[in-house]
Parts: C-alpha cells; structure tokens; sequence
C-alpha cells in the first residue's frame, strides 16, 4: 500500500481522483489539499462523499507532503507546480503532474502560449509525457510524470498510429474538437455559466489555444520531423466528454492510389489492438460521448473519403477520467509497478 497527496483535491480533475483513488488497492489517500478550504471537511464541499471521506482539506504545502506520501498529484493550475518544485521535493516523492508546466520541452514555446514564465525549467527536460500508450517504458521509470490534457490525449491518440505509420500528410491535419464544461474547471467564470453554456454551442481560442503546440510537439515526434496542424476546440453543453473529429490528407501510394480501410485499420490495430483503454470500433461506427463516460476508454474510428483524398479521424473519451484523473492513476500505476488497470476497470456509464 503506497501513501498518495492529491494537491488541487477540490477541483474538477482532483474530485475525479479522489473518486477513483478510494477504489484502488494500492493507494491510501493522506492528503486533500486546497487552497480555499484548508480545515473544512472535504465532504461538506463534495457531498458526494459524505460518510465515505471523512479527511478535513489541508494546505499546498508540497515540502510537507513530500515528507509524509510516496506520491503527489498535483491537479493545479498551469504555473503551480512549476512554482514549487524543487530537487529535495522530488527526491523523496514522485509526482504526476495534471497541468501543462512540464509537457512542453521548449520553454520559450510555454511562456508564448501560457503567457506565464517557467519557475522551474531545469526538471522540464526529466519530465516524461505521461500518454500512457505511447511512453510506457518511460514512465515507469520516472519520478516527474507530465500528465497530458484531455483534448491532447483524444487528439493525439485519434490520429497518432497515421502520423507514426506515414499514412497521412500530418501537417495537412485540423482538429475539430468539442468539450464539455467540467473541462473548464470549478472556478466561478461567466463564459462557463449556466445560461452561457446551455442550449449554446461555441467555438473558442481558435488558431491560439495553448494545446495546440503541445498536439504539434507529440505527433511530430511520431512523424518524426516537426508539423504544423489547426486545432479549435468549442465549448458544448455536456457536463463531460470530448469529441474529436480530425481531417487529414490521406498520402497516395506508388501507384497513385489510397489507403485502403484495411491497410488503415490494420496500423490502429498494430498500436491499440492490445491496448485495455483504446477501442478501435467497428467499421462505420462513431465515437460517442456517452459511450466512454465516467470510464477511462478512449474510443476511435476513422472514415476514408474517396472523394476528397481525405480521411476523418474520429475520437471520444471522459475529459475527467482518460483526459485527466483516470489517466494520472494509470501513470502511477505503472511508476509504481502496480497493474495497469488496477483502480481503472470502470464500466462506462449509460444513460
Ligand atoms: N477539468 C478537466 O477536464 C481537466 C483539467 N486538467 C488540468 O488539471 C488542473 C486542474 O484543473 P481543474 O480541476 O479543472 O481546475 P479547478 O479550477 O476545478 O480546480 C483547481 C484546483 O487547484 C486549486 N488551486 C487553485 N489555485 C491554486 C493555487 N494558486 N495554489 C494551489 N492550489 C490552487 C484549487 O483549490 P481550491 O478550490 O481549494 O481553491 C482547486 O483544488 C489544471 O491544470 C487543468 O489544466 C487536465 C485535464 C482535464
Ligand atoms: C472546456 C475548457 O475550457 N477546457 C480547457 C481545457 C482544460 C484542460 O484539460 O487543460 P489541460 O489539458 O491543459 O490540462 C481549456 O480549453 O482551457
């Protein structure tokens, strides 16, 4: 049994873990930090709890907790981390980082799309991007995993077998993705109220938002050179879940021809047809929101346009559970040599 600190445990993503860490095995939860509701019982903010938590929040005070957890989470906003860290921290602890400060190896590219500096740029380059399927070896080595987002990992894991395969032009690739608002945090926002959101549908930080190198920085190491791709996220009104719809030019082969469906199914199989949490589905079914929801599954599917050239990629998982809690555990879970699925065979929910 390892001892586990979640930092940020009063936000969307860190109620998420707490929620699937009291059903794993291994973890026993020592610490609930916030920053707003130090000494307050965690289940007077997250009724769902009551009777089942019984821990009062504590601070986010990381050289403490270091000294007492085996592992940190810390599930803060950008800048947090990346403001705290030091090597004495990280030599007694590990930790899976949800936010951005330590998935982007430039750091000039961080501070331009994150607008903040990086207070510690000296760990970004130890860091392992923690996309499970892809550096597994990697992270379980590690002891500072960056845990990707919920619009990079559907839109990576959507069209990386293409990318890595050659089988598309990857900087032909736009990325259409939708979200629900738990994607948008807890914190009180007027773009994120009720009547903003509901019956509404709406595109936001089009050609600037800060996935966007991040997505670029991860599909061009599977293509192996650097790309340049669009991606515009909208915001729908759906509690949870991500949709991703991904175009891209299909590359012709030696006698001019396309893909087929089977040659294209075939490079999905080659990387998730042992993988627990992608499901490669059946030929012509979509990716559904609902399908995937409160699980840690990620569904993809694709559909070659004959008469465009073109094919459209299509990928769907819980922005809260693969996009980001579900997502950190099976980080840990491979840090620590636990199983994979430990704490993460969730059945998806319906309706
Ligand atoms: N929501 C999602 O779907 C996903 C989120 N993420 C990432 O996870 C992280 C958390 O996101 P999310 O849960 O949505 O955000 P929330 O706004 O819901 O929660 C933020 C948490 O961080 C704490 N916090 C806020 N400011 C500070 C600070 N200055 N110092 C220490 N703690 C602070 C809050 O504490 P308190 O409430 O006590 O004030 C709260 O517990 C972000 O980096 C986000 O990008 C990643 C993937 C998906
Ligand atoms: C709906 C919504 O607002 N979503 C957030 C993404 C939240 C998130 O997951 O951020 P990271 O992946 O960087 O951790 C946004 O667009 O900023």
């Amino acid at each position: 049994m390892i001892k586990a600190g979640v930092i940020g445990a009063t936000g969307y993503a860190g109620a998420e873990l707490v929620r699937i860490l009291m059903n794993h095995k291994e973890v026993e939860i020592k610490w609930y930090g916030s920053r707003s509701y130090v000494e307050q019982p965690y289940a007077d903010i997250y009724r769902n709890m009551f009777e089942i938590v019984d821990a009062k929040c504590m601070d986010d005070n990381m050289e403490e907790l270091a000294e007492q957890v085996d592992v940190i989470f810390t599930a803060t906003p950008q800048g947090f981390l990346a403001g705290v860290l030091n090597e004495s921290i990280l030599s007694k602890t590990k930790i899976v980082d949800l936010s951005a400060d330590f998935r982007i190896k430039d750091v000039a590219t961080y501070e331009k799309w994150y607008k903040i500096e990086h207070k510690s740029p000296q760990f970004i380059e130890e860091a392992v991007y923690g996309l499970c399927e892809v550096n597994r070896d990697l992270v379980k080595k590690a002891r500072l995993v960056a845990n990707p987002g919920c619009y990079t990992t559907c839109s990576i894991l959507t069209a990386y077998p293409l990318v890595k395969e050659g089988l598309i032009d990857a900087d032909t690739l736009i990325i259409d993705a939708k979200s629900g608002t738990s994607g948008a945090g807890r914190g009180a926002k007027t773009q994120n109220l009720f009547c903003e959101v509901n019956e509404n549908m709406k595109a936001y930080g089009v050609a600037t938002h800060r996935h966007t190198p991040e997505i670029e920085e991860q599909l061009g190491y599977a293509a192996g050179k650097q790309i340049l791709i669009n991606f515009t996220p909208h915001l729908v009104p759906m509690n949870r879940g991500i949709l991703a719809t991904e175009y891209a030019t299909l590359k012709k082969k030696a006698d001019g021809s396309l893909p087929t469906y089977d040659e294209v199914k075939a490079a999905y199989d080659k990387y998730y047809a042992k993988e627990k949490f992608v499901r490669v589905l059946p030929k012509g079914v979509c990716p559904e929101t609902k399908w995937v929801e409160g699980s840690n599954y990620v569904d993809v599917n694709f559909v070659i346009d004959e008469r465009t050239g073109r094919i459209v990629m299509m990928g769907a998982l819980d922005n809260l559970v693969k996009g980001a809690a579900g997502q950190a555990v099976q980080n840990m879970n491979l840090m620590f040599g636990f199983k994979e699925t430990e704490g993460l065979e969730m059945v998806p929910m319906f309706p």
